[in-house]
């Protein structure tokens, strides 16, 4: 498998905490890979490093042979990265596929506001990517106005819109009920899978984590303690006492 993203030596710290540690990871092309890890553990941190949104005291960070450390958070989402769910990235007050035609303009870099909403390109565009995640039917709604589960998948589709090559996803599931969660997640795997998007996604539940990762990566205290499939890691003593026992 083809390296898409590699981490090689990240350090960060705030006051006295080491909030990376010497980071080392490589995620693959076409890869479904889960973070772990106890809470304050450097997974957040992590993909603020991955995103332009902090910048390690050292280390480097690749997006295949091209170095992304010191570029600014816009550059390295038009380089193919794309994050959802931590930073809210719906315009509530637009309807959902107004949120996606305008995802799309800025893509493209077209500015001019209004401009994209007069596109009937875009909204046949848009509505493409809408039915890819079982939203053709909301299109018309209000963003603000979705419960939380459409809403996660909404945002999606305004990071897919980005076109992305790799996407960050901060806790997929979390504030979906227990009913919603595996359709939430075999739509989201469908899209991906389609769009051949890879995907890093932090994930506190664990039937998510074995029943949708291909790879697991358990953080502690800012560094990588384990990885490899979820159900061998999941099997670690270690893990099983520093991490999963936490959560
Ligand atoms: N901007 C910041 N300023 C100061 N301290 C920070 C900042 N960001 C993270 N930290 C600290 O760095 C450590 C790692 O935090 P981080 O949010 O990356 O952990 P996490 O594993 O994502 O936790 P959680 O599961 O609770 O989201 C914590 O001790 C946290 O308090």
């Amino acid at each position: 498998m083809k390296p898409l993203l590699k981490a090689e030596g990240l350090e960060v710290s705030f006051g006295g905490v080491k909030a990376a540690d010497g980071v080392n990871l490589t995620i693959h092309e076409g890869e479904f890979v889960a973070i772990i890890g106890p809470n304050g553990s450097g997974k957040t941190t992590f993909l603020n490093l991955c995103t332009g949104y902090l910048r390690p005291s050292s280390g480097t960070v690749w997006l295949e042979d091209r170095k992304i450390t010191a570029m600014a958070p816009r550059l390295i989402a038009r380089k193919g990265i794309a994050r959802a769910f931590q930073i809210p990235q719906l315009f509530t007050d637009h309807t959902v596929i107004e949120n996606v035609m305008l995802a799309l303009a800025a893509h493209r870099n077209i500015w001019e506001a209004l401009t994209p909403l007069n596109r009937p390109a875009y909204v046949e565009e848009a509505m493409e990517l809408l039915e890819l995640l079982g939203l053709e039917e909301h299109a018309k709604t209000i963003a603000g106005t979705l419960p939380e589960g459409l809403r996660k998948l909404a945002d999606v589709t305004v990071a897919m819109a980005l076109r992305p090559r790799l996407l960050l996803l901060d806790e997929p599931t979390s504030g979906v009920s227990a009913l919603e969660r595996f359709p939430l997640m075999d739509t989201l795997m469908k899209a991906m899978r389609a769009q051949n998007i890879t995907a890093l996604f932090v994930e506190h539940d664990m039937e998510i984590v074995e029943k949708y990762a291909d790879r697991v990566v358990v953080w502690d205290s800012g560094q990588v303690m384990a990885e490899g499939r979820p159900d061998t890691v999941m099997k670690d003593p270690r893990v099983l006492k520093s991490v999963v026992g936490a959560l």
